[in-house]
């Protein structure tokens, strides 16, 4: 896994320095305003009813704030918090443990529900539905099926790849909210929230240039912060300027756009050595020294969506705005139609990561590269 600066994945030890800047209720939590405006309607709901709600799914992609908005859940609740995986969860058994300990009104967070063993997941049915587990005791023709009652409880799952939910998951789940990227505006509003309350001194444009290089993403953004925040304590008088920040970040190779050293790595030799493509992944992977599903799954997604890269059926290609990022002139023939003159990414901090590849050309987002 990627250990970049701009990586949405975090490492346990960077969960814990989340833990500071993490909203505690939802009216703390920036943007996301549908979600956050029917999760209220949802939650206060069931709280006059005094019954837990319908059981909620979160989807999207890592760092955006699904971890944070299930917590949310039940302190909005009032109730207790049971936090677990689908990996972690390896025999049925485990979380019918689990399940048959939870109080009335507690919240079960389940994190990459998509995961999670088929045994486990058969249980969650019957517990979701009825509050009701079978457990089986022995094996073969003896087995005996134990039902056990679970205290009425609200499951909370996360997953960043919905369409792997089966379907009968995915039926059990009364609300289902989809998180998207946050766009330049919300991120400064973030940062500026995490900075008040990390007591880090910040100008406007300082953090303006922090949001814009944040890959749409508040988990890369507070880290970023953190990082400029370093830099400037020991290189400056401490304040997250625009000059500390784009200092900082130039140490940390993490471009105007947000690219790392090995998204410019792979723009540059799709580009520089294959003239723009199309070429396969495992060539490109072998032109930048990694393997295919770094490229693929590390770098790519957020190449694609900033509209650098296209995925096409003949293969990866750059697209104009690729070329003109790297200051090169894109060949005319290359994507017809298209000027190249215009680089997505140059409103980032705005519309740039408000829900996709703004700016990407439709007519490449979507194709696969059949290699
Ligand atoms: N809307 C928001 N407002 C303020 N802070 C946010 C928001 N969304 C996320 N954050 C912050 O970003 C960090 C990452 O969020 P979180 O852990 O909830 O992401 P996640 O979607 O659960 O990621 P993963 O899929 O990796 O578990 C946390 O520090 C959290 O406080």
């Amino acid at each position: 896994m990627s250990e970049s600066v701009v990586s949405a994945v975090a490492s346990p030890e960077e969960r814990d320095a989340e833990a500071t800047v993490r909203p505690k209720r939802l009216s703390e939590f920036i943007a996301q305003e549908r979600v956050r405006e029917q999760l209220e309607v949802l939650l206060h709901s069931a709280l006059r009813r005094g019954s837990p709600p319908d059981h909620i799914l979160f989807s999207g992609s890592p760092g955006l704030g699904k971890t944070t908005l299930a917590m949310i859940v039940a302190a909005e609740l009032g109730g207790g918090l049971r936090m677990t995986s689908g990996p972690a969860i390896e025999r049925s058994g485990d979380l019918a443990a689990i399940l048959t300990s939870l109080a009335a009104g507690d919240v079960l967070f389940i994190d990459e529900i998509h995961r999670i063993a088929k045994p486990a997941e058969e249980l969650l049915y019957s517990a979701m539905e009825d509050f009701r587990v079978d457990v089986i005791v022995g094996k073969g023709p003896g087995a005996t099926a134990i039902p056990l009652d679970v205290e009425p409880f609200t499951l909370v799952g996360a997953t960043t790849r919905a369409g792997l939910l089966t379907g009968p998951m995915r039926d059990r789940f009364g609300f289902v909210g989809h998180l998207e990227f946050y766009n330049g505006t919300e991120l400064t509003a973030l940062l500026h929230r995490s900075a008040r309350i990390l007591g880090v001194p910040v100008t406007g444009e300082g953090v303006e240039e922090i949001a814009g290089r944040s890959r749409g993403t508040p988990r890369i953004a507070n880290r970023l912060l953190r990082r400029v925040r370093d830099y400037a304590e020991l290189r400056a008088d401490g304040v997250v300027t625009l000059d500390a920040a784009r200092a900082a970040l130039r140490v940390y190779d993490v471009d105007d756009l947000g690219l790392d050293r090995l998204d410019k790595a792979v723009l540059a030799a799709l580009v520089e050595t294959f003239g723009g493509g199309p070429v396969g992944l495992s060539t490109l992977a072998v032109a930048v020294g990694e393997q295919p599903e770094t490229v693929a799954e590390v770098c790519e997604p957020f190449l694609v969506r900033a509209g650098l890269l296209a995925r096409t059926p003949r293969g990866r290609v750059a697209t104009p705005a690729a070329w003109q990022h790297l200051g090169r002139t894109p060949p005319n023939s290359a994507f017809p139609g298209q000027t190249g003159t215009q680089l997505p990414g140059q409103t980032a901090g705005n519309g740039m990561f408000s829900g996709g590849a703004a700016g990407a050309p439709d007519l490449f987002s979507s194709a696969d590269e059949a290699e």
